[in-house]
């Protein structure tokens, strides 16, 4: 695949800039195409003083840093970064088909044999995050994007750290996904490993399959079916199906099942095409 030459130094007259492609907490993303190779991207632009009174700078440089350095067919890639005295620019790799999240609510709920692929992809990128000791912490369909070709494209590393992290940190928005490690109150010893992904990938799973969460209820009763593991999968949820979810939504980290395993487990080789997933093991991902 042939990347285009990357010059050291980007800036804002460099691109020609096209329709809104959307817009989170800070910031919006538009598309955009650089004007000497005419390569399309997405670029993400936030305010600076608005990242300042958010608090989050710290968040970015993270993201920025974390995201720049990573390559896999199911990660969002980040080809650079760039500022004015207002506003810093992220250069992501434009997803033909937009915001997961968009089409689990259009089609309420995914078949199994789409949502084993997606997952399959997701275990693939979590593999090779983990192997780069790097916690993605933020799992959720809202984070997830979609490529041309159906790919699924983890994105929004805002929350990612390398691992390990014993640093106790603010979460926001939804708690849906938060593994009970990050939201039981405990001493400072209370430290989470890259297992939280685990957990936020039998979550993803199981709204995949059902179309809203397990534990999706009131925050405080969420936080307390959390902390219980209290969840059950409905009866038009197949037996594999069930069994992965319950091996990943287990409350000791330890004994949540491996990426190896997701990747092997009876429900994901019922649905995977054999040569997709050995076309990802000859890329070494
Ligand atoms: C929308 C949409 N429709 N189609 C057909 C493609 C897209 C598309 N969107 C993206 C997007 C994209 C857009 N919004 N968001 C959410 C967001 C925005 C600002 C801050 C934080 C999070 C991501 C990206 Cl990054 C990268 N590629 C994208 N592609």
């Amino acid at each position: 695949v042939c990347q285009p030459r990357v010059p050291k130094q980007f800036h804002l007259g460099m691109f020609e800039i096209g329709r809104p492609l959307g817009k989170g907490k800070f910031g919006r993303v538009y598309l955009a195409r650089e004007r000497s190779s005419g390569f399309i991207c997405a670029l993400k632009v936030l305010h600076k003083n608005e990242l300042q009174s958010g608090g989050v700078e710290r968040q970015v440089r993270r993201e920025i840093e974390i995201q720049s350095n990573l390559r896999h067919p199911n990660v969002l890639q980040m080809f650079g970064h760039f500022h004015d005295n207002k506003r810093v620019f992220l250069i992501l790799e434009f997803a033909g088909k937009g915001e997961l999240y968009k089409h689990l609510r259009r089609e309420s709920r995914f078949p199994e044999w789409r949502a084993a692929q997606y997952i399959a992809q997701m275990a693939s990128a979590l593999r090779y995050l983990h192997r780069k000791h790097v916690i993605h912490r933020d799992i959720k369909p809202e984070n997830i994007l979609v490529g041309i070709h159906g790919e699924l494209k983890i994105s929004d590393f805002g929350w990612s750290v390398h691992a390990p992290n014993n640093r106790r940190k603010t979460m926001c928005g939804t708690l849906d996904y938060l593994p009970p490690e990050m939201i039981k109150p405990g001493s400072s010893e209370n430290y989470y490993t890259e297992k939280v992904d685990l957990w936020s990938l039998g979550v993803l799973t199981y709204e995949f399959l059902v179309g809203e969460a397990p534990f999706e209820d009131t925050p405080v009763m969420t936080q307390r079916r959390i902390a219980r593991a209290d969840m059950s999968v409905p009866s038009f949820v197949s037996s594999e199906a069930g069994d992965l979810i319950k091996r990943l939504l287990v409350l000791d980290p330890e004994k949540r099942i491996s990426l190896d395993q997701v990747q092997v487990h009876p429900w994901i080789l019922k649905h995977c095409v054999k040569g997709e997933r050995a076309s990802n093991r000859e890329r070494g991902y």
